[in-house]
């Protein structure tokens, strides 16, 4: 009896839901970026470029933005030879996204002023200091904001009142899944990625009723130059932890995130483990499909989730007793 009326009270609450969102939060589908500006922060390596590959092939005119000119003039070059026609248009602007709101104004205007306004803003720059917070550079812990959160915020800002006017326009935001579950190691780093979470969903609620949409990308390890980096200074319980997600082609992950944002979807996930962290993690509502899991299955999938937590904090301590051995082979 108790479970029958249990099913009805969910039933009903998944009906609400689905009116809710058929009437309120319209999808919207953008079919083509032809002739269309994509502008890639960090679009001159792994992911960043791989997105903007992606996006020359669908007919956009991209521009590419990072601080090193070298990389960017040899992205500019393998991108352009991927694009669709020879109308298309790619360029790079040198810019650190970690500047302050005037340089990135008056360096995003140049960039209009270029290739017209913007469509599609990819913010992909980042990076990854990772290590136990109390043995971090304070400069590092405050770099991690800087640049994952701030690096994304401005250019964001800059971009938001053109496309609100012309009602029409995309925000992808590279988060991480390490914006849905706190890792040992990655506590700068993802305070840097969840802040960018926390801006792009509440963004999401001030975008309802416009044509403009905004994308959450969350990649799990990536096999790109930026992660053979981190990899050097990674401490070895972050690497298995972090591992369980698997190691991804930034190919496949810019692809993805490119098209996921053009069919209007709010998170952007890979693989089974991202689409279990998003049902457990989403605040946002992606689809009816999606709540209705999410009514149905939140406890078998926490269920899951706690175990899988449990044995990564096996990881943390039996680090600490290997390093305990050494300590004491040290001493003796
Ligand atoms: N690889 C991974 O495992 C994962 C990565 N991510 C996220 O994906 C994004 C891309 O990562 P990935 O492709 O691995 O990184 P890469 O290091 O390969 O590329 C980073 C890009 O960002 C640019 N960049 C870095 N700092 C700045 C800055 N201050 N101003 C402007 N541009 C900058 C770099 O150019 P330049 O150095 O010349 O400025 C480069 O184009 C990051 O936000 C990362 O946190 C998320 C989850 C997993
Ligand atoms: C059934 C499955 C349940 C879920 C299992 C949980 C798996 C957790 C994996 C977390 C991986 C975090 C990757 C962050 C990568 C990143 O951002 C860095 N490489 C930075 O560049």
């Amino acid at each position: 009896m108790f479970i029958y009326i249990i099913s009805i009270l969910l039933s009903v609450t998944g009906l609400v839901a689905y009116v809710l969102y058929q009437s309120l939060d319209k999808k919207i589908v953008y079919k083509s970026l032809q002739n269309k500006h994509v502008v890639i922060t960090g679009g001159s390596s792994g992911i960043g470029k791989a997105a903007a590959l992606e996006a020359v092939r669908l007919g956009a005119n991209v521009t590419v933005i990072g601080r090193d000119i070298g990389k960017l003039q040899a992205a500019v070059t393998e991108i352009t030879a991927n694009c669709a026609n020879k109308e298309q248009k790619v360029q790079y602007a040198a810019l650190d996204v970690t500047s302050n709101y005037d340089e990135i104004q008056k360096r995003f205007t140049a960039i209009e002023a270029e290739m017209g306004p913007i469509f599609m803003l990819v913010n992909c720059a980042g990076s990854c200091i990772c290590g136990q917070f109390d043995k971090m550079k304070p400069e590092d812990i405050k770099m991690m904001i800087d640049l994952n959160y701030f690096g994304s915020a401005y250019p964001t800002r800059y971009v938001l009142p053109g496309m609100k006017k012309r009602n029409e326009g995309l925000l992808v935001f590279v988060s991480s899944e390490a914006a849905f579950i706190g890792i040992y190691g990655y506590t700068a780093y993802s305070a840097g990625k969840w802040a960018v979470r926390g801006l792009a969903e509440a963004l999401h609620m001030e975008l309802v009723g416009t044509n403009v949409r905004q994308t959450l990308v969350f990649p799990p390890d990536t096999d790109t130059p930026g992660f053979a980096n981190e990899e050097l200074t990674k401490p070895n319980e972050t690497k298995l932890i972090s591992s369980s997600g698997g190691l991804h082609s930034p190919d496949e992950i810019g692809k993805k995130l490119i098209h996921d944002a053009m069919s209007g979807k709010t998170y952007s996930v890979i693989g089974f483990s991202g689409q279990v962290l998003a049902l457990l993690n989403g605040g946002l509502i992606e689809s009816t499909s999606q709540v209705i899991l999410q009514i149905f299955g939140m406890g078998l999938l926490r269920a899951i989730v706690v175990s899988i937590m449990l044995s990564f904090h096996k990881i943390v301590k039996d680090g600490l007793n290997e390093k305990e051995k050494k300590e004491k082979q040290k001493t003796n």
